[in-house]
């Protein structure tokens, strides 16, 4: 039995106690009093009583790139979890690029499979990866439990993982037409003359920011959406826009969810959503210092104006989840060049206390945090029946959590791989205290406890 005084649920905070079965899963949801009545009646209980530490379902990170195999300088499956774990986050789901192989096939996924059973401190699930010619294999990936699929409409970055063309769109769209899964994409579409590369734009100085900033401007990522929109009126696929920074997306993809939903679409959402992600919630490119590559991400951040639009959309549930896009690399591929270093920002150990430290500046309360941060991915990801919310039937996946506690990030707390961060020596509001997966104890006040014992959120038999 879990008790708290700050009992929190998407709707509602309250004194009392969550009651945990020996499979660890929540058996019950108890008031105070009910919880003495019942501490009364059975002496056998083991209680473990959080005070007035906030105990909430514990965060899902929709959006992780672990890397491993492959790139296991840059990431891995212990690390990974690890940070997840002591940042109160209980489920991560693994990207299908920057490992290599990348999840584009069933063998591959087996291959991430392998690497990553029996290593992980939390429970991982799978995207798998489009990309041109693995159509044969996606309906496989979707038997095996893959959470759903991630293409790219522009370079990904990493050669093995080459993005989709537009001409292909529409097969893409019709091979996964009724298969119930989740089709992911990165919206960003190279738009006149834009490239990634130091072409056809001045780039005099590419150790500024805004060098890098003028190479990605939103229209990259409004012509992407509008572009994936025009597919979904003759397609019952969920679609899925990750990591938008551009705010202008918001109302396109919500013009296609009201048409969806007047043709009948009874998903989730109407079968349309997206995610932001903490660097555009707290960041802004005006305070980006030249030569700093660790804020280099894609899309990139865009200024304070930009990040504000964002923050209005979440206090009007306009979007519907928040990821942490982590996309570590090796610190040799972060130089002061941004537009030669490697785009992705690592932060998969704070994003709690990242969103909290600018939500709860906003007015925002502990019930949007779990709204934004499990009850949303969870749907996402097809979860919603097993994790996400403190309810009875689901998994027990708790944390403790002090909204009032405060801490400095630096290298000693950070437990992924690279100690990388645009956040390096600032102050977060908000300390996960302590992490459950199912009921047992994987992280307390700074370590990690006991070996690994996260699972893999695959269909029976893989
Ligand atoms: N290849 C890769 O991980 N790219 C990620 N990095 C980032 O900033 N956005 C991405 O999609
Ligand atoms: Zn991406
Ligand atoms: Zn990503």
């Amino acid at each position: 039995m879990f008790l708290s005084r700050r009992v929190v649920t998407e709707s509602c905070e309250f004194d009392g106690g969550v009651l945990v079965d020996e499979k660890g899963m929540i058996e019950r949801i108890l008031t105070r009093e009910n919880v003495e009545s019942l501490l009364t009646a059975k002496n056998n209980i083991k209680v473990i009583d959080g005070g007035d530490l906030a105990l909430m379902a514990g965060v899902i990170d929709s959006h992780v790139h672990v890397n491993e195999p492959g790139r296991t300088s840059w990431e891995g499956y212990v690390t990974a979890t690890q940070a997840a774990a002591a940042g109160g986050i209980t489920t991560i789901i693994d990207m299908p690029l920057n490992s290599i192989p990348p999840t584009t096939t069933l063998e591959n996924l087996k291959t991430k499979i392998a690497a990553a059973r029996e290593e992980v401190f939390v429970d991982v699930g799978f995207w798998g990866g489009i990309v041109p010619g693995n159509e044969m294999e996606l309906h496989d990936m979707v038997r095996a439990g893959v959470v759903g699929f991630k293409g790219f409409l522009a370079d990904s970055g990493v050669a093995e993982f080459p993005n989709v063309h537009k001409i292909e769109l529409g097969n893409l769209f019709s091979i996964l037409n009724g298969t119930g899964t989740v089709l992911a994409f990165h919206a960003e579409l190279e738009v006149n003359n834009t490239t990634t590369e130091c072409e056809g734009f001045d780039c005099s100085d590419p150790h500024l920011y805004s060098t890098y900033l003028a190479s990605h401007p939103p229209e990259m990522e409004l012509e992407a959406v509008s572009l994936i929109a025009s597919y979904l009126p003759q397609s019952d696929v969920h679609v899925h826009i990750v990591h938008v920074s551009a705010a202008g997306v918001v109302p396109i993809l919500e013009k296609a969810r009201l048409g969806r939903i007047h043709a009948g679409n009874k998903g989730w959402r109407g079968g349309v959503t997206a995610e932001t992600c903490h660097h555009y919630l707290t960041l802004s490119s005006e305070q980006i210092p030249a030569g700093h590559t660790e804020y280099k991400c894609s899309p990139p951040i865009r200024n304070n104006t930009n990040k504000e639009k964002l923050w209005e959309y979440i206090k009007d549930h306009r979007l519907d989840l928040i990821a942490s896009d982590h996309s570590p690399s090796v610190a040799s591929l972060k130089s002061s060049n941004f537009m030669e270093s490697w785009g992705g920002v690592s932060s998969v150990q704070f994003g709690l206390s990242l969103f909290w430290t600018q939500a709860k500046a906003r007015g925002l309360k502990l019930g949007d945090v779990s709204h934004y941060l499990s009850a949303g991915p969870a749907h996402l990801c097809g979860l919603q029946e097993r994790k996400g919310a403190i309810r009875p039937g689901l998994d027990a996946d708790l944390i403790f959590f002090d909204p009032n506690a405060s801490f400095v990030v630096t290298p000693d707390v950070i437990l992924y791989k690279n100690k990388i961060s645009p956040y390096m020596n600032t102050v977060l509001n908000g300390k996960v205290i302590q992490t459950y997966i199912r009921g047992q104890l994987v992280y307390s006040e700074g370590q990690i406890i006991g070996g690994p014992k996260g699972i893999l959120l695959l269909k029976d038999g893989y």
